[in-house]
C-alpha cells in the first residue's frame, strides 16, 4: 500500500505544537521543579508533561502504534508534589482551536490516566512496525539555561524513520536568519520566535511558524549550498560532555574552518542546518560506551535528509534506527549538505585516527 503519511504529519505536528505550549508555560515560571534521574541527568516538570500530553494525542488517532518515549512515571508514582504540579500543567494546557483540539482527542481524563499514558512509552523498539520515537524535552540542560531546546516527534515504519517533527520555541521564525555564536544561548521564545520543522520521507522538509492553535503556512527548507568549506558554519554540543569539542574543534581546523563553532542544545542543531542558517553538526563521541538515543536523532535525521543532507556516523554508516531504543550500531554523527559531507567525513576520520 502507498502511504503519503499525511494524517501522521498532521497529528505530530499539532500535538508538537500543543507540547510545546506546556514547555513554554514551564519555562516562564520560576519554579522549574527539577528531579534527577538515575543517571543523574535532570528532568522537569515539562519534560513529563510534554510526554503525556503527546502520547495521548498518538493514542486518539493511533491506538494500535508503538511508542518509545525517553521519560517514564515511577519517579511521579512515589512523589506527590511533582505529580501534582504536572497534571496541573497537563489539564490546562489546550490548543486555542477547537477542531485542531480535537484532532488530538481533547485532554486527559485524571491524574492516574496521565501517569499510565507517560508509562506508554516504554516500547523496545526494532525493526518490525509502526513505533513513534519522543523526546518531549531535548536539551533538558539548555532548557533549564535558557538557551535552546526542542520538542521531538519521530515515526518509524519497520526501521525506517518515515515522519519527523521538532518543535523548536526558541529559533526564529526566519529561516534566513544565520546562526551566530549568540545563537544558543540566552534565547527566549519572545516575539519572532518559535519553529516548527517536519518532514516525510520522499515529500521533503518544511518550516513553520509555531503557533497556539491550528497549524500556520509552512516553506519548503533546503540546507544551503557551501561554496567553500573554509567559510562553513559547524554546530555543536553547549555540553562538552556530550560531544568532544576539541576534537571538533581539531577537524575545523584540518578543514581551514576559521570561524568558531555555534554550540547550542537540543536538535535546534539538526533544524538549523537543515534551513541553512548554518552548515554542518558535528557529534564526537566522547565516552566509547555511550550508545546515542534514537528519540535524540530521529527526526533531525529525516528532516536534515530531506532538505539535502546526508547524516551518517562518524564511520559514514547510515543512522540505524532498527536496533532497539539506542542507535547500537553507530557512534556519533556527522550531518552536511550532500556535495561536502564525504570531505567533512575525511577530515573526521582523520582526526579520529590520530587519537
Ligand atoms: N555522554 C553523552 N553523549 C552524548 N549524548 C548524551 C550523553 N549524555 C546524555 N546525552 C544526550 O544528549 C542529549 C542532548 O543533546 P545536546 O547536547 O545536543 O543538546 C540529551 O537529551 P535530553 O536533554 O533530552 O536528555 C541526552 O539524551
Ligand atoms: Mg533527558
Ligand atoms: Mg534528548
Ligand atoms: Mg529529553
Amino acid at each position: 500500500m502507498s502511504h503519503h503519511y499525511a494524517q501522521e504529519l498532521q497529528i505530530a505536528l499539532l500535538a508538537v505544537q500543543r507540547a510545546t505550549l506546556l514547555t513554554k508555560r514551564v519555562f516562564h515560571e520560576k519554579a522549574k521543579g527539577t528531579a534527577s534521574k538515575d543517571d543523574k541527568s535532570p528532568v522537569t516538570i515539562g519534560d513529563f508533561g510534554a510526554q503525556a500530553l503527546i502520547i495521548s494525542a498518538l493514542r486518539h488517532s493511533f491506538p494500535g502504534d508503538e511508542i518509545v518515549a525517553e521519560e517514564e512515571a515511577s519517579a511521579l508514582r512515589e512523589n506527590e508534589g511533582l505529580r501534582s504540579q504536572i497534571w496541573e500543567l497537563v489539564k490546562t494546557t489546550k490548543l486555542n482551536d477547537t477542531s485542531a483540539e480535537e484532532q488530538l482527542g481533547g485532554g486527559i481524563k485524571d491524574e492516574a490516566a496521565m501517569l499510565d499514558i507517560i508509562d506508554e512509552g516504554k516500547s523496545k523498539g526494532g525493526a518490525k512496525g509502526r513505533i513513534w520515537a519522543i523526546d518531549p524535552i531535548d536539551g533538558t540542560k539548555g532548557f533549564l539555561r535558557g538557551g535552546q531546546y526542542a520538542v521531538c516527534l519521530g515515526l518509524m515504519v519497520d526501521g525506517d524513520v518515515k515522519v519527523g517533527v521538532l518543535g523548536c520555541p526558541n529559533l526564529p521564525v526566519d529561516d534566513s536568519v544565520s546562526l551566530d555564536t549568540k545563537a544558543g544561548v540566552d534565547q527566549s521564545d519572545e516575539e519572532g520566535k518559535g519553529v516548527l520543522f517536519g518532514a516525510v520521507q520522499g515529500q521533503g522538509a518544511t518550516s513553520r511558524p509555531m503557533s497556539t492553535g491550528r497549524l500556520q503556512g509552512s516553506k519548503p527548507i533546503h540546507m544551503k549550498r557551501v561554496e567553500d568549506i573554509t567559510q562553513a558554519t559547524f554546530c555543536e554540543s553547549v555540553e562538552a560532555g556530550h560531544s568532544s569539542q576539541d576534537d571538533a574543534a581539531k577537524i575545523a581546523q584540518k578543514l581551514g574552518i576559521a570561524k568558531p563553532s555555534v554550540r547550542m542544545d537540543s536538535q535546534a542543531k539538526y533544524g538549523s542546518i537543515a534551513r541553512g542558517a548554518g552548515d554542518l553538526y558535528l557529534r564526537l563521541p566522547v565516552r566509547k560506551d555511550y550508545q546515542e538515543k534514537i528519540w535524540d536523532h530521529a527526526a533531525g535525521d529525516l528532516i536534515v535528509r530531506e532538505a539535502g543532507g546526508v547524516v551518517t556516523d562518524v564511520e559514514g554508516s547510515r543512522l540505524d534506527f532498527s536496533v532497539g531504543r539506542t542507535l547500537a550500531e553507530n557512534k556519533g554523527v556527522i550531518a552536511a549538505p550532500k556535495a561536502v559531507h564525504s570531505q567533512v567525513l575525511d577530515a573526521v576520520k582523520s582526526v579520529l585516527a590520530a587519537k
